[in-house]
């Protein structure tokens, strides 16, 4: 159902069209002044606002500007009495949806109203949910509690162990959302030096960052532990700022920490954990819902047949399938992932059994690493040899590498690598 806010001077006329909207099945909010129409906006978002032109204080021009600069793309539709060409011209040269002359004819309204929310309605809404298979209760529960809080607009908090599945969640979260329409930023808080990190949030003047380009999205704040202390101050700040009523930004941040037992240590800030954990998502380990296995193992199976044409493998024995089902799964959903693409890679037959899966869990895969084990390894030393070259000089050594020093920071990052560690002490 599409909420519509009526704002007009004139409260007879307020009442009169208020009764007509809500007679064709809208929720209708009203205010009888700009201001008061912002106040609104600031509880409540609408869908579409309808305004009057001429009102006392300011008018329905300046109150489209301020909407235009807070709540980006929600449509706003003039009404005048004293309809001029000039005044059309000017409205939707400036970004309002339409213009309607006094007295409006009902249909032109309605057509008009209609054409605006087809517009902007989100896309594939009812979609969100595929990109989380799950046939356990608990996560079906937190499915229903998602799509609750995916249509509050109010700041997330996604909390699990590391490859539970917060980014896909993120992305479903979105995906149901009224802001599904505009763009997921996302950033790795924990992935990059704080400096690095400050510039891409907020911008050298504040004005060009993550932060600023996400006005009327949404952002995600990956790994949100991993925040310096002074960038958490920062962010809180920022957040207060956009945070009076309805947000412009519309923040998801994620954590595999137990943020809770690092605000009592001191080292997450409490009054900026509860601004981010308005909602909150606790994501099962896989262990817990060790029916999903087989059909995640299966789902991974089927999208590594689609990238590699050549695989062999149709399915899995009834056996392999009990195997997955049963093991410890420490790194979650990515690692059963990463198994099943071993699996997939090394298998000859249509069906991976048993005896592949025992030796794959065993990491015992005849004793050679998989591609990505053997690369990660390689990258380790290679980046320790590196930071030991130029005693820890990270511009040195991106330059020996011949990668920026972002990425560097992102290759050290992966690898858990303090580049001052290799400082000489004298
Ligand atoms: N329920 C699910 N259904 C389908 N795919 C899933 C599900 N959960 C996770 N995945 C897949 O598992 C992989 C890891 O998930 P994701 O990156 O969302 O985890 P994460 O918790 O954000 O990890 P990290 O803490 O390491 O950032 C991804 O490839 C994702 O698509």
């Amino acid at each position: 159902m599409s909420r519509i806010l009526l704002v007009d001077d004139d409260v007879s006329l307020l009442k009169l069209m208020s009764m007509r909207l809500r007679s064709q099945g809208y929720v209708v909010d009203t205010a009888d002044s700009a201001e008061g129409a912002l106040d609104r906006l600031r509880q409540q978002r609408a869908d579409l606002v309808l305004s009057d032109l001429r009102m006392t204080g300011m008018d329905g021009l300046a109150l489209f500007e301020r909407i235009q600069s807070q709540w980006l793309g929600l449509p706003v539709i003039i009404m005048t009495a004293h309809g001029t060409i000039p005044d059309a011209i000017q409205a939707t040269r400036s970004g309002v949806f339409s213009f309607l002359t006094k007295p409006i004819d009902k249909d032109e309204l309605f057509a008009t109203i209609e054409h605006a929310l087809s517009l902007t309605r989100p896309k594939q809404r009812q979609d969100w949910q595929s990109l989380i298979l799950t046939r356990n209760p608990q996560m079906e529960q937190l499915l229903i509690q998602a799509n609750s809080i995916a249509g509050m607009d109010v700041p997330v908090l996604i909390m699990g162990p590391s490859g539970s599945g917060k980014g896909v969640m993120t992305q479903a979260l979105h995906q149901a959302s009224s802001r599904c329409d505009k763009p997921l930023h996302a950033i790795n808080c924990a992935a990059l030096p704080w400096n690095a990190l400050d510039l891409q949030l907020f911008g050298e003047d504040g004005q060009s960052g993550l932060f600023e380009q996400a006005k009327g999205a949404t952002l995600f704040l990956d790994e949100i532990g991993g925040l310096s202390e002074s960038l958490q101050a920062k962010l809180l700040q920022v957040l207060q700022e956009y945070g009076q009523g309805i947000p412009e930004v519309r923040v998801i941040s994620s954590s595999h920490q137990d943020l809770v037992a690092a605000m009592e240590e001191g080292r997450f800030r409490e009054d900026l954990f509860y601004r981010l954990n308005v909602a909150n998502i606790t994501l099962p380990p896989l262990s817990a819902r060790s029916e999903d296995i087989p059909l995640l193992a299966r789902q991974a199976l089927d999208e590594y047949r689609s990238r590699h044409g050549d695989c062999a493998a149709l399915g899995f024995s009834p056996e392999a399938l009990a195997l997955l089902a049963a093991a410890g799964w420490p790194g979650n959903v990515r690692q059963l992932y990463s198994v099943v693409e071993q699996l997939a890679s090394l298998c000859c037959s249509p069906v991976i059994g048993a005896a592949m899966v025992e030796s794959a869990l065993s990491g015992g895969s005849g004793g050679i690493p998989s591609f990505n084990e053997a690369r990660a390894e390689f990258e380790k030393e290679y980046l320790i040899r590196l930071l030991r070259t130029t005693e820890g000089n990270v511009t040195l050594a991106a330059n020996m590498a011949g990668r920026n020093r972002t990425d560097f920071y992102k290759l050290l990052n992966r690898h858990g690598i303090e580049a001052a560690n290799f400082k000489s002490k004298g």
